[in-house]
């Protein structure tokens, strides 16, 4: 068969989630792939860093209890880390996810998908064989995106990591440099760290700068204390592999710095450069631009990284869900509620997107920052309280230290923005989604009464703080 109501350009967690909503809502769809179904986040990405972090956190969190920290009397076992982490990575196989897309009733096309002409797109497999596949509805592109390396003298010749070499390293290299300060560089200055490099994060721009600045200072003082020597403001000038592998890094100011593995993280670029856009009159290697139905014109979808909106799997995902139901509500000419929290706008793109940086201590945030509400122009107040203060915390650990903000719109009296740094905060974040998303009047929120004794009692203790 070579004509589907949908085809979905690329299998990451996005387009597999489009294909099986559209799927499920009766029409029929096909989905190529280059590489692995399953992305990115399966194989290089979320699943196989959180399993290399996970091991050291379990570790930390058992030290910081008095009679478990007696029980704990070696260190990290780096095969055994690595060995599950190829678990999580499905050892670079997708058989499971590709028998997921036949039990859903989802046509795999292996191979690189063109975009030939309206609703066309051409696949050309491994051995250079090309199939033409062609839409009734639409075509979702989910092509997600790739590492961003600078032009940076020498960078490209000496060969460094991105975090897909990093994520699959096969061995721990004794010193590992990292240019960025963002989520990747920072989560990886962890796990390697933890593992035993010995990290230098050339951070430019500061570490975890988008986030409240609190974010940052903490999630450095813990990395040094690791060990980690953060240099803030430090900027390579170029990159030298030498002949024993070795790679030095000089900086703009003239300091040498000299590792075994250099990793770049600097953000991301779409995988749009060879998808044939110059065939329907858009530009190659450009993110895609989308409205909050996903739609790039009559037939076109962009989701995922690939429209630059949130470079996250879970937002993505929600994207995905979107997109799917609104391709089968115009193709049965049902009516579509993009309306701002209708069911076919992703809305919370740009009002409550969570994210959980999962560093020691975590981040966790949704929503505006203070500087970001300062920027949109709102009437804004900020309420910080010391996490270390409620009783769940010394219960949880010895030595807790955290923190967490929150920022409420004064006009509406609603929470518009919060942001937790501290151990474990990651579960901690889905209230303040919810309370976001649902705009839940401050005053009602007062009745939201945390258990005792968690850390959760820090609601208690913010709107307390702020005036409740
Ligand atoms: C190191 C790292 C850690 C991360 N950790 C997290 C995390 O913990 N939580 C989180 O929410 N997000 C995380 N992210 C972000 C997350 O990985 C991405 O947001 C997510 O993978 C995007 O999904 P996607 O489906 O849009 O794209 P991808 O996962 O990139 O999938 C796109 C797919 O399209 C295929 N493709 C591309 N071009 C073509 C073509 N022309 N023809 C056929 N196939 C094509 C690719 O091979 C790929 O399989 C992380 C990212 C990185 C780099
Ligand atoms: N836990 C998670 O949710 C998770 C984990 C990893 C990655 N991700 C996603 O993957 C995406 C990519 O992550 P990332 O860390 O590559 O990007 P990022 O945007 O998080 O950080 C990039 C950092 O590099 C700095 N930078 C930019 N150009 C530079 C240059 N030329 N030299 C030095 N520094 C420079 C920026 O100031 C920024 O601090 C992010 O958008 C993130 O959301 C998410």
């Amino acid at each position: 068969m070579s004509t589907y109501d949908v085809i979905v350009i690329g299998a990451g967690p996005v387009g597999e989630n489009v294909a099986d909503r559209v799927v499920q809502g009766g029409l029929t769809a096909a989905i190529v792939e280059r590489e692995l179904v399953g992305g990115e986040c399966s194989y290089w990405a979320c699943m196989p860093t959180k399993a290399l972090l996970r091991s050291g956190a379990a570790l930390r969190a058992a030290r910081q209890v008095p009679g478990a920290r007696e029980a704990v009397t070696g260190e990290l076992d780096v095969a055994a880390v690595l060995g599950r982490r190829d678990d999580f990575a499905s050892h670079w196989n997708d058989e499971g996810q590709v028998s997921w897309l036949d039990s859903a009733g989802i046509a795999l096309h292996r191979g690189h998908g063109r975009i030939t002409g309206d609703r066309v797109v051409e696949v050309t497999a491994a051995d250079g064989t090309t199939t033409t596949v062609t839409a009734r509805h639409a075509v979702v592109v989910a092509t997600g995106s790739g590492a961003l390396v600078p032009d940076i003298e020498g960078l490209r010749d000496a060969k460094p990591w991105t975090s897909r070499e990093t994520v699959a390293a096969k061995e721990v290299p004794a010193r590992l440099a990292v240019i960025g300060g963002g989520v990747v560089a920072s989560e990886m200055a962890t796990a390697f760290s933890q593992l035993g490099s010995s990290v230098t994060m050339l951070a430019r721009d500061g570490v975890l700068h988008m986030q409240e600045p609190f974010v940052g200072e903490q999630v450095a003082a813990s990395l040094q204390d690791k060990g980690v020597s953060v240099r803030v403001g430090a900027e390579a000038g170029s990159v030298k592999r030498n002949e024993d592998g070795t790679v030095s890094i000089t900086l703009t100011d003239g300091e040498q710095i000299e590792a075994d593995e250099l990793l770049v993280a600097i953000g991301r670029t779409p995988n749009t450069q060879d998808l044939g856009l110059e065939n329907i009159g858009l530009t190659p290697g450009s993110w895609l631009t989308v409205d909050d139905t996903m739609r790039v014109n009559d037939w076109l979808y962009a989701a995922g990284d690939v429209n630059r909106r949130v470079l996250l799997t879970h937002q993505g995902k929600y994207q995905a869900r979107a997109v799917g139901d609104v391709i089968v509500a115009r193709a049965k000419g049902e009516p579509v509620d993009d309306a701002p929290w209708g069911r076919h706008a992703a809305t919370a793109d740009e009002r409550a997107v969570p994210q959980v940086v999962f560093t020691d201590p975590e981040v966790a945030s949704v929503g505006l920052t203070a500087a970001k509400a300062e920027a949109a122009g709102l009437n804004f107040r900020v309420v910080d309280y010391d996490l270390a203060a409620t009783a769940g915390s010394a219960v949880h650990a010895e030595g807790y230290r955290g923190h967490a903000r929150m920022v409420v719109d004064e006009d509406r009296k609603v929470i518009v923005g919060f942001t937790l740094v501290g151990p474990d905060v990651a579960e901690m974040i889905h209230a303040a989604t919810i309370a976001i998303t649902g705009e839940v009047p401050i005053d009602r929120l007062w009745h939201a009464v945390p258990a005792f004794p968690t850390v959760s009692e820090v609601w208690l203790r913010l709107l307390e703080a702020y005036g409740r």
